[in-house]
């Protein structure tokens, strides 16, 4: 029976767990903190949950043009109290799942840090200790194959690091007791965005301070510029600049900009990126190799530099997305146990930001277009889309990007209110290689927000050089 050990138990060891048990792999599986990783407990499934509670509120504030009564912002709020302890028990109920799921298939789970302790480079087999907080080697084990899925934590601004009570990050903002009086935030990226968006919609003032000449610097441009148009519109604020610290004031926080400038508030979130968890790993030791940023160097089947050895999810550093995280766990298992396996394929995801409106996208964006000459795109405004209008949606669009010379969907962006489900079509043609003219043949509810799609395969028809 072939041994697998696998460190971190978020959705890149999980997933590679459930794959190797149902392939009769014995698995081991540890885990420092709890399984579902920092995606289910502090990163991913916490701010959802958040942005759902802050997303429903503004529907109803925003619904006084469809003649909803009692949408005034003072008869609107949320309670912060339950909005956490919901946060909380969601994050702790899915990884109670997730431990059930891997008990229910044969997993062995143990708490602790793992690393590895090869003695000697080369041997088919490799050896992992588990040790506890204080250090102590509690049991070492021999495995054929071990999978690294340590993750990534906050990167930490020398000169702002966080006190979680006024200057935090943002596995901190559940422990708030009090809404922010005035929330900074510092960080335009992803993360940045989303808190910004989010708590800026749960009513409080949010100051953003983004080092780029816009919001989402890898996002499409457009779509950027919708963003910080709706969050200006609903009282945000965009500082440009660049975070030089923060520290605790009387009243509450003071970030200081690099040109010397400060942003005053309440509270300062900082967002401004991760750092792989490789350390403590003895990933050197073993031959390992790192990325200068410290990532680990993978192919696309998950192999890393030393044969048995294997990685995935963000401590890879390629497309922190926990899709991708299981992905490359599940190819990472497939791999060892010589299943038939395909390399991961980056082309084809689609990601979201959950700000609002969300932003999905896919495959060729604008910023790859100056490689791609053959590539025709249209974009459809959701102002002018019938369901659009009877929900008084005006913010957003639907971009698609198509070959020229065959008409096959090579990529696309949606930003709506629930882009990331709308986005699938796209994903789904862009995986399968389908053509402008399957989108335009293909019949979509009147009226809906997915008839923009349609309506944009059958825009880009006319541009097809086979048409
Ligand atoms: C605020 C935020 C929101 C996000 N939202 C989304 C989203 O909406 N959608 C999306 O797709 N992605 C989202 N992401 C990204 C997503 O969370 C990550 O891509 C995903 O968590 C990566 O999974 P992973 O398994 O690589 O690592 P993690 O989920 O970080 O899990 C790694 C685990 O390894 C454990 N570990 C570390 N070192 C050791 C060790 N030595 N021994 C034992 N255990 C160890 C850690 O305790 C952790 O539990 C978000 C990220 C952030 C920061
Ligand atoms: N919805 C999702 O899928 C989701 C949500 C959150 C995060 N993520 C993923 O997690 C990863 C990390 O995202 P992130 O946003 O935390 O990091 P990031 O590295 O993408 O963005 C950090 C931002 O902070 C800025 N910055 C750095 N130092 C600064 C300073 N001193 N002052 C002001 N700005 C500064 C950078 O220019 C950058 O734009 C990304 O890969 C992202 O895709 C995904």
């Amino acid at each position: 029976m072939t041994r697998i050990v696998i460190i971190g138990g978020g959705p890149a060891g999980y997933e590679a767990a459930l794959v190797a048990a149902q392939l009769g792999a014995q698995v081991t599986v540890i885990e420092k903190d709890g399984l579902g990783g920092a995606s289910v407990l502090t990163d991913c499934v916490p701010s959802k949950t958040l942005i759902a509670a802050a997303g429903a509120m503004t529907a109803v504030r925003d619904s006084a043009v469809l003649g909803l009564m009692g949408t005034e912002p003072d008869a609107v709020g949320l309670d912060l109290a339950t909005v956490n302890h919901r946060v909380k028990n969601l994050a702790m109920a899915q990884s109670a799942d997730i431990h059930a799921r891997l008990e229910a298939e044969g997993v062995r789970m143990v708490k602790g840090r793992g690393r590895l302790s090869d003695d000697i480079r080369g041997l088919a087999a490799h050896r992992v200790e588990i040790l506890d907080d204080d250090g102590t080697v509690l049991e070492e084990l021999e495995s054929d194959a071990v999978l690294i899925a340590t993750g990534a934590d906050p990167r930490v601004l020398p000169g702002a690091e966080p006190d979680h009570e006024r200057i935090l990050d943002w596995r901190d903002v559940y422990d708030l007791e009090e809404m922010p009086e005035h929330l900074v935030v510092v960080g335009s990226g992803v993360t940045g965005a989303e808190f910004a968006s989010g708590y800026l919609e749960a009513g409080v003032p949010v100051t953003l301070v983004s080092s780029r000449d816009r919001v989402l610097p890898g996002e499409d441009s457009d779509a950027a510029e919708v963003l910080e148009q709706v969050f200006q519109s609903r009282g945000g604020r965009l500082e440009r600049g660049r975070a030089a610290g923060a520290t605790r004031t009387e009243k509450g926080v003071a970030v200081e900009l690099t040109d010397g400038r400060t942003v005053d508030g309440s509270h300062v979130l900082m967002t401004v990126g991760t750092v792989p968890n490789t350390a403590g790993l003895n990933l050197e030791e073993c031959g390992v190799e790192l990325t200068a940023s410290g990532h680990i160097v993978v192919d696309r089947v998950s192999r890393t530099s030393v044969p048995g050895i294997y990685a995935a999810g963000d401590v890879t550093g390629i497309f922190q997305l926990a899709s991708v995280a299981a992905m490359q766990g599940r190819i990472a298992m497939w791999h060892v146990l010589g299943e038939a396996v395909t390399p991961i394929k980056l082309k084809t995801v689609a990601a979201n930001v959950f700000t609002h409106p969300e932003i999905a996208t896919v495959g060729v964006q604008e910023k790859s277009l100056p490689e791609n000459p053959d590539v025709d795109v249209v974009r459809l405004p959701l102002a002018t889309n019938a369901r659009a209008k009877m929900s008084d949606l005006r913010d957003g669009f639907v971009k698609l990007y198509a070959r020229r010379s065959t008409g096959v969907i090579v990529g696309g962006v949606v930003v709506a209110p629930g882009a990331s489900e709308l986005i699938l079509p796209i994903a789904l043609a862009v995986t399968k290689g389908l053509t402008v003219a399957d989108m335009a043949h293909t019949f979509a509810i009147y009226p809906s927000l997915s008839g923009s799609i349609t309506e944009a395969g059958r825009r880009l028809m006319g541009a097809d050089d086979l048409a």
